[in-house]
C-alpha cells in the first residue's frame, strides 16, 4: 500500500488530503502538524475549519485510510510520499522584510524529512513557494548521509476556501511539475498515478520545476489583478455615474475576457493574494526586473487604495466623523462561506474606522469574538505563523468592540450598517425592520454590492454601494482626503 504522508493540517493540507483518501481507498493518507489543538479538531466532530462538504468527506475516511496525527516524526519516516503544506508567511523582518516569502517553516519540515528518513522519498511542495525554492530543498535534503535518495516535485494548489471540496473533485488542472531526469520522470509519474484515480489525464500537466513554481505565483497575480481592475474602474463609476455591474456584465461578455470573477468589492482578501503577489515582485526586484515588479505592485496598491477608498466614503458620509457613534458590521470573513479571517478587508475596514473612535457592532455567522478581537490586534504578517506562535498584545481600541449574534442586533441603534463579506444571509435581511431601529439618517455602506440599492433608497437609507451610482447626499463629499 502507497503511504503518503501530509506535513501540514491546515486549509491546503486537510482538505487536499481528505480528497486523495476519499479517491484512493489502496493509499493511506496521515496529516501531521505541530499543532496539538488543530491535530484534535480534524479528530473530533468539530473540524479546525469550516468548507461546505468537507465534514462528509473526513467521517468517510477518518479511521480508515486517513489519520491525522502530531506524531510527525514517524509518519514521515513511513511515507513514500511526502506532501509539504506549511506556512509561508511574508518575511516581516530583515532582507526582504515585507516582500519575501519566510522560509523558516518550510525549511525546518526539510530538515526533519532529511533526519527521519530511512527510505526513498518523493518530497512534494504544496505550499507556495517562491521560483527555486526547490534547489534550496534539495540542498538540504541532500544532507540526509543514510543513502536514501529524494526526489522533489511542485505540486502547486489552486483550490479556493468556501468551494475546496467542488475544486478538489474537479480541479480545472493538477500541475506537476519535476526533474527532468529519468528519476525525476519516474516521480512525476508515481504523483500522476494518485491524481489519476479522479482527475481526467488531460487535466494533469506536467512542466518543469520551474515552470510549475512560478504558474502558482502568476495564476493568484492574475486572479488578483482583475479584481484590483474591476475595483479600480467601480471609483471611475462612482465619478460618472456608470454602474460598475452593469460595466462588468458588458465586459465579461467578451470571451476573451469571460465573466468570472469581475466583482468589485470593499478590496480582495485571503491568505495568498496579496502575500504571493509580494513575493512575486520580490522574485522580479532580485532578478533585476524593476518595472516588472512596480506593475505588479499596483495590484496591491489599488486593493489599499479600494479598502481607504471606502473608510473614507463612511466618514465622510457621516458628517465627517464617527467618533462615538455606533457602526454594525456585518461581515467580517474574507469572503462569505469560509471562517477564515486572514487579510480579510474587514480588519483594515474596521480599524480604519476604530482609527476614527467608532463603535463597532460586528457580526459575522462564522467568525468567532476571540478571533475578530486577535485579528483587530494583530500587526501585518504575523497571522500567517501557526496560531501557537502568534504574538497577542490585544490593544486598548478592540475593548470598544462588540461582537454579538445577529444582524438585528449589530445594527440595533446604530448610525451606519457596513457590509464587508458577500453572506447570502445579508440578501435577505428585513432591511425595514433594520431601518425602522437605526438612528436617523440611516446610513448604509455596501462594500460587496449584495443589496437592491433601490429598495434600501425607498424605505429611507442613504445609500453607498461599490461602483454605484451615488446618492445624492453622498455625491456631493469629497471621495477622498
Ligand atoms: N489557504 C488556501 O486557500 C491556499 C493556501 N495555499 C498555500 O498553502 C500553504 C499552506 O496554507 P494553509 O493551509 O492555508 O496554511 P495553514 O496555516 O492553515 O496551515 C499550515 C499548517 O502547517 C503547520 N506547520 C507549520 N510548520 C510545521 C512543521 N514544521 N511541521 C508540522 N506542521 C507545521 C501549522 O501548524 C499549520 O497548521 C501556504 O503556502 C499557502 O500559501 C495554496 C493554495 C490555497
Ligand atoms: O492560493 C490561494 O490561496 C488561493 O487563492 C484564491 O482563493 P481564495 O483566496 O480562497 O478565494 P477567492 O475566491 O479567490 O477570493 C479571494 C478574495 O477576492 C475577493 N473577490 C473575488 C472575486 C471577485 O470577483 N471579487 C472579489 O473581490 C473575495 O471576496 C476574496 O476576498 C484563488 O482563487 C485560488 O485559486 C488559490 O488557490
Amino acid at each position: 500500500m502507497v503511504k503518503i504522508c501530509c506535513i501540514g493540517a491546515g486549509y491546503v493540507g486537510g482538505p487536499t488530503m481528505a480528497m486523495i483518501a476519499l479517491k484512493c481507498p489502496d493509499i493511506e493518507v496521515a496529516v501531521v502538524d505541530i499543532s496539538v489543538p488543530r491535530i484534535a479538531a480534524w479528530n473530533s466532530e468539530t473540524l479546525p475549519i469550516f468548507e461546505p462538504g468537507l465534514d462528509e468527506v473526513v467521517k468517510t475516511c477518518r479511521g480508515k485510510n486517513l489519520f491525522f496525527s502530531t506524531d510527525v516524526e514517524r509518519h514521515v519516516a513511513e511515507a513514500d510520499i511526502v506532501f509539504v503544506s506549511v506556512n509561508t508567511p511574508t518575511k516581516t523582518r530583515g532582507l526582504g522584510a515585507g516582500k519575501a516569502a519566510d522560509l523558516t517553516y518550510w525549511e525546518s519540515a526539510a530538515r526533519m524529512i532529511a533526519d527521519v528518513s530511512k527510505s526513498d522519498k518523493i518530497v512534494v511542495e504544496k505550499s507556495t513557494v517562491p521560483v527555486k525554492t526547490a534547489e534550496a530543498i534539495e540542498k538540504i535534503l541532500s544532507h540526509n548521509n543514510k543513502g536514501v535518495s529524494f526526489q522533489i516535485l511542485s505540486n502547486p494548489e489552486f483550490l479556493a476556501e468556501g468551494t475546496a471540496v467542488e475544486d478538489l473533485k474537479a480541479p480545472d488542472r493538477v500541475l506537476i511539475g519535476g526533474r527532468e531526469t529519468p528519476a525525476g520522470r519516474q516521480a512525476v509519474e508515481a504523483l500522476k498515478a494518485v491524481y489519476a484515480h479522479w482527475v481526467p489525464e488531460d487535466r494533469i500537466l506536467t512542466t518543469n520545476l520551474w515552470s510549475a513554481e512560478l504558474s502558482k505565483l502568476a495564476a493568484n497575480a492574475f486572479l488578483a489583478q482583475r479584481i484590483s481592475s474591476i475595483n479600480a474602474m467601480s471609483a471611475l463609476c462612482e465619478a460618472t455615474g456608470a454602474d460598475v455591474a452593469e460595466v462588468a456584465y458588458a465586459i465579461g461578455k467578451d470571451s476573451r475576457i469571460g465573466s468570472r470573477f469581475l466583482n468589485a468589492s470593499v478590496g480582495f482578501g485571503g491568505s495568498c493574494f496579496q502575500k504571493d503577489i509580494l513575493n512575486l515582485v520580490y522574485i522580479c526586484e532580485c532578478n533585476g526586473l524593476i518595472d516588472v515588479a512596480n506593475y505588479w505592485k499596483q495590484v496591491v496598491q489599488i486593493n489599499d487604495y479600494q479598502k481607504s477608498r471606502f473608510v473614507q466614503r463612511v466618514v465622510s458620509s457621516m458628517f465627517n466623523t464617527v467618533s462615538g457613534k455606533k457602526v454594525a458590521v456585518l461581515g467580517f470573513a474574507f469572503k462569505k462561506d469560509t471562517g477564515d479571517t486572514r487579510e480579510t478587508p474587514a480588519i483594515d475596514v474596521c480599524n480604519g474606522l476604530l482609527g476614527d473612535k467608532a463603535l463597532l457592532s460586528i457580526y459575522d455567522p462564522q467568525v468567532t469574538e476571540q478571533q475578530i478581537r486577535r485579528d483587530l490586534s494583530m500587526n501585518k504578517f504575523d497571522w500567517d505563523h501557526p496560531q501557537h506562535l502568534q504574538p497577542l498584545n490585544l490593544n486598548d481600541s478592540v475593548n470598544s468592540v462588540q461582537v454579538v449574534k445577529d444582524a438585528y442586533e449589530a445594527t440595533k441603534d446604530a448610525h451606519g450598517l457596513c457590509i464587508l463579506t458577500e453572506w447570502d444571509e445579508f440578501r435577505k435581511l428585513d432591511y425595514q425592520k433594520i431601518y425602522d431601529q437605526m438612528q436617523k439618517p440611516a446610513f448604509v455602506f455596501d462594500g460587496r454590492n449584495v443589496t437592491n440599492v433601490e429598495e434600501l433608497r425607498k424605505i429611507g437609507f442613504i445609500v453607498y454601494s461599490i461602483g454605484k451610482p451615488l446618492d445624492a447626499w453622498v455625491k456631493d463629499l469629497p471621495s477622498s482626503a
